[in-house]
């Protein structure tokens, strides 16, 4: 089956919207590359940068004649873009998107789809800390997953297309339910970000000759929460704000375990602390050797291996 489509639509372009423009031109995905944003600033970045073909701060006047269009807006704004872009879809089009939650996605945006316009809403599992047009890269999706939430009435021919489309950057793809992606991203990606976001403002409100000393010595681990806490304020109030009951539910566990943590601290309960970092150490090992370990901030790096030493003991 061929993946090309005839012209791409990209509704925002920012670090993933970039990088599909990008990835899509390498490998010959496209032949016309259509970009749409709402300020002027965005737009010329874009133009500066040659990410596309035809560049409009008008969302309907991007689809325009397009059989592929993604959404790469942060997830708040996707209703009023579903809205403005609703009547000029093609006939026989696909409208898909990257936000990190889905079913809001589905919820907001599926009531304007036309019956002829195949919707089907995908999240590529891949990013970095930066934002804009100047952030993408066309390696980004290169080995992480892409999960694709396509709801019952899909023509499998429309999936397959997109499923190629993403396979062809270099993604790896899984569809699933979009209920059941919110639950796992809650875990692997939201409340985490929410940790890194808490830890590091708590460092944010000490006293200011406390707050240096953190600053100065910082070693590596706090530093790689302050990475994920420098991602992207408005994407991430628009994931809190639109998967709350999976984040809630998860942040409810992870609330329970760190109690237990805080008791075996508080106890000096050697055994229990050791038992538990020993499991987190096994998970950690599990996903280096699932090769998942390319983390896009280190994208060019070989794979970490686990340490001879670590394996033996
Ligand atoms: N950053 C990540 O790590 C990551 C990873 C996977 C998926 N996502 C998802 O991808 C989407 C885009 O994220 P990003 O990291 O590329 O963000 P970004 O901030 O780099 O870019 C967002 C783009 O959307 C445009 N935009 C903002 N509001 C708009 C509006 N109302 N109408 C039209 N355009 C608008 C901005 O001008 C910008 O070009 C989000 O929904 C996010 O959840 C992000
Ligand atoms: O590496 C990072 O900076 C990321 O946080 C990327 C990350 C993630 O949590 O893994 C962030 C949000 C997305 O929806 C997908 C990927």
């Amino acid at each position: 089956m061929s993946v090309h489509f005839k012209k791409l639509a990209l509704i925002g372009i920012g670090l993933i919207g970039s990088s599909i423009a990008l990835a899509a031109r390498r490998h010959g995905l496209v032949d016309t590359i259509a970009i749409a944003t709402r300020r002027e600033e965005t737009l010329d970045e874009a133009r500066a940068l040659a990410l596309g073909d035809i560049y409009t701060l008008d969302a309907a006047e991007a689809v325009h004649g397009a059989d592929l269009v993604i959404l790469c807006a942060p997830v708040g704004a996707y209703e009023a873009l579903a809205k403005a872009i609703a009547p000029a879809l093609e006939p026989g089009a696909i409208l898909s998107d990257v936000g990190s939650v889905k079913a809001h996605v589905h919820k907001v945006v599926g009531p304007y789809v036309p019956p002829n316009v195949a919707f089907i809403p995908g999240h590529p599992l891949a990013g970095t800390e930066h934002s804009g047009p100047g952030a993408g890269f066309a390696e980004l999706f290169s080995g992480r997953w892409c999960v694709l939430t396509p709801g019952p009435e899909v023509p499998q021919e429309q999936t397959d297309k997109l499923v190629g489309f993403w396979r062809a950057m270099g993604s790896n793809v899984e569809c699933m339910d979009a209920a059941h992606h919110d639950m796992v991203l809650a875990i692997t990606s939201h409340v985490p970000h929410l940790v890194a976001y808490n830890i590091v403002g708590t460092v944010a409100d000490l006293e200011a000759d406390t707050k240096s000393e953190v600053i100065k010595f910082s070693a590596s681990g706090f530093r790689d929460f302050t990475r994920i806490a420098a991602s992207d304020p408005v994407m991430w109030r628009d994931v809190f704000l639109t998967n709350r009951d999976a984040v809630l539910e998860m942040l409810g566990r992870f609330l329970e375990d760190l109690s237990v943590l805080q008791r075996a601290v508080r106890t000096g309960d050697g055994p229990a602390l050791e038992e538990m970092f020993t499991r987190t150490r096994a998970i950690r090992r599990s996903i280096i050797n699932a090769g998942q370990e390319t983390a896009a901030a280190d994208f060019g790096r070989p794979h970490e291996a686990v340490p001879k030493s670590e394996e033996q003991r």
